[in-house]
């Protein structure tokens, strides 16, 4: 009897919706709320132009234009990532499960939130063995990224969105079946990361969860290093907060959303978010970031002054490197991010020589980029990745290559509000106009004639 209970829930897997009641109604509040400030923006003046394009800003990355809408988070240039009303000093004391509520809701959730989702994951978690035969097949080089996104791939076919889409949805309920994909996605994801390390980098032999923990502590436990402790599951919550989303622009969540705008799934959008993230200019740079320490430690020693800091700097700039970790598309001030790492490094990690490091860069990197070559970089400050990687190093994780694994589990937070959001308005697909050189050209000639 109970095995036939069991085989009826294994055929309906996928297709039905678990309870997940307070997360899902507060989504439904929160896009009812957003559907009427649309319809009033609408009402107030639909033609109204937000935003001119100039050419520069066409051939320029589209830098400064403003041709997005995002209502999870919001960067200001000066104050930083916003997450609904919140800084990220009013958030680096909460669970990133607690995040994953305020961006789908624009709300914190009460006290009950915690353990009804822990209790979901629970249900949720655990990685397909197909996956894991996947990973352990791929080359032994294989970027730690490339496993993380394919992993993520290849459990596509399990998509809810997918599987009731082919049996004809109403559009309204798309969102339903994108949060069913998030929710399950977000289950398996500390167990995918952390074997992703284990067979990478260790014996290969996987560390089992704990349902009585938090989605970070979680995380932690499975990494398996050695003596990490409670600290190391700080600074995973921190960690894990902090990289959740960054508004609709950057390269990782649009490219996730752009997937989703297609109707492709989750699956198919995140594991495409992560391909964008795995780039030095994006979330890789943390990985980046502590290559040049470490190799600043080897050419100077532990005891390195701020002057051979500065001399380094300058070395990489005259080889025509970046500076990892400084410098943003949208910032232009010191990242509050970075600044909570530092706090965090300042209270648990003072004496570390990696610490100590980005400590003296941040006091010499910024000067010399406000004047490198005429000041053309736009953003002199450090950005999130500039500190990440030294305190992980402190706490034993020194596979560096294994970094943005670690930003992607948290990105992806983001790239499922996103989308289930975007979903739950109706977003229609993504489709900017290109053009030509020879079509600015002649706009150019055109304007010139009417002027
Ligand atoms: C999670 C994140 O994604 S945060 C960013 C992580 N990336 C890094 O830390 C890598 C180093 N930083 C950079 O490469 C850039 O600052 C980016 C990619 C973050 C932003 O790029 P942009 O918005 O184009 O920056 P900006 O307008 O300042 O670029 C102007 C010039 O300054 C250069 N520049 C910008 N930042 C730096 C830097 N840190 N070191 C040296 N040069 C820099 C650019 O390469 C560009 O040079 P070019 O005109 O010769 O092509
Ligand atoms: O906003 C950006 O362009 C880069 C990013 O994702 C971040 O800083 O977290």
């Amino acid at each position: 009897m109970q095995q036939c209970i069991l085989l009826v829930g294994f055929c309906c897997y996928g297709l039905k919706l678990l309870d997940m009641s307070i997360l899902r109604n507060e989504i439904k509040n929160n896009l009812t709320q957003l559907k009427d400030e649309i319809d009033q923006i609408f009402a107030g003046g639909r033609d109204t132009v937000l935003s001119e394009v100039t050419v520069g800003q066409v051939y320029g990355g589209m830098r400064g234009l403003t041709a997005l809408v995002c209502n999870t988070s919001f960067v200001d240039p000066y104050s930083g990532l916003h997450v609904g009303k919140y800084t990220v000093e009013e958030l680096a004391d909460r669970f990133p499960e607690e995040i994953f509520f305020l961006l789908c809701t624009g709300k914190l959730p009460g006290l009950d939130f915690l353990s009804e989702f822990r209790n979901e994951l629970n249900e949720r978690a655990g990685v397909p063995q197909y996956t894991w035969d996947m990973l352990r097949v791929l080359p032994e080089d294989t970027h730690p990224m490339s496993m993380l996104s394919l992993g993520i791939l290849s459990m596509e076919q399990e998509s809810v969105f997918k599987k009731n889409y082919l049996k004809g949805i109403a559009k309204a309920d798309y969102w339903k079946y994108t949060l069913e994909d998030a929710l399950n996605v977000i289950a398996k994801l500390p167990e995918l990361a952390a074997g992703i390390y284990r067979i990478r980098f260790c014996d290969g032999k996987l560390i089992e969860r704990d349902p009585e923990l938090d989605w970070a502590a979680n995380l932690a436990l499975m990494l398996g290093l050695p003596d990490s402790g409670n600290e190391f599951a700080n600074l995973m919550r921190l960690y894990l907060v902090l990289h959740c989303d960054h508004e609709g622009g950057n390269v990782s969540a649009f490219t996730s959303r752009v997937v989703n705008s297609a109707l492709s799934d989750l699956y198919y959008a995140i594991s495409a978010g992560l391909n964008g993230l795995a780039g030095p200019l994006h979330g890789l740079a943390n990985q980046e970031c502590l290559r040049f320490i470490l190799a600043i430690k080897e050419k100077y020693g532990d005891d390195v002054d701020e002057s051979q800091v500065k001399q380094f700097v300058l070395d990489t700039l005259d080889g025509g490197k970046v500076i990892p970790g400084y410098g943003h598309a949208v910032l232009r001030v010191t990242d509050p991010r970075f600044k909570e790492f530092m706090n965090f490094g300042k209270q648990h990690c003072s004496d570390d020589v990696c610490y100590q490091i980005a400590n003296k860069l941040f006091h010499v990197v910024p000067d010399i980029l406000k004047t490198y070559k005429g000041g053309k970089v736009a953003n002199p400050w450090p950005n999130v990745d500039a500190a990440s990687g030294s305190l992980l190093y402190k706490y034993g994780l020194n596979q560096f290559d294994y970094y943005t694994v670690l930003f992607g589990v948290s990105r992806v937070l983001g790239f499922c509000a996103q989308n289930v959001l975007a979903q739950g308005l109706g977003q229609p697909i993504i489709r900017p106009k290109s053009v030509t050189n020879k079509w600015v050209a002649e706009k150019l000639m055109e304007n010139k004639v009417n002027s």
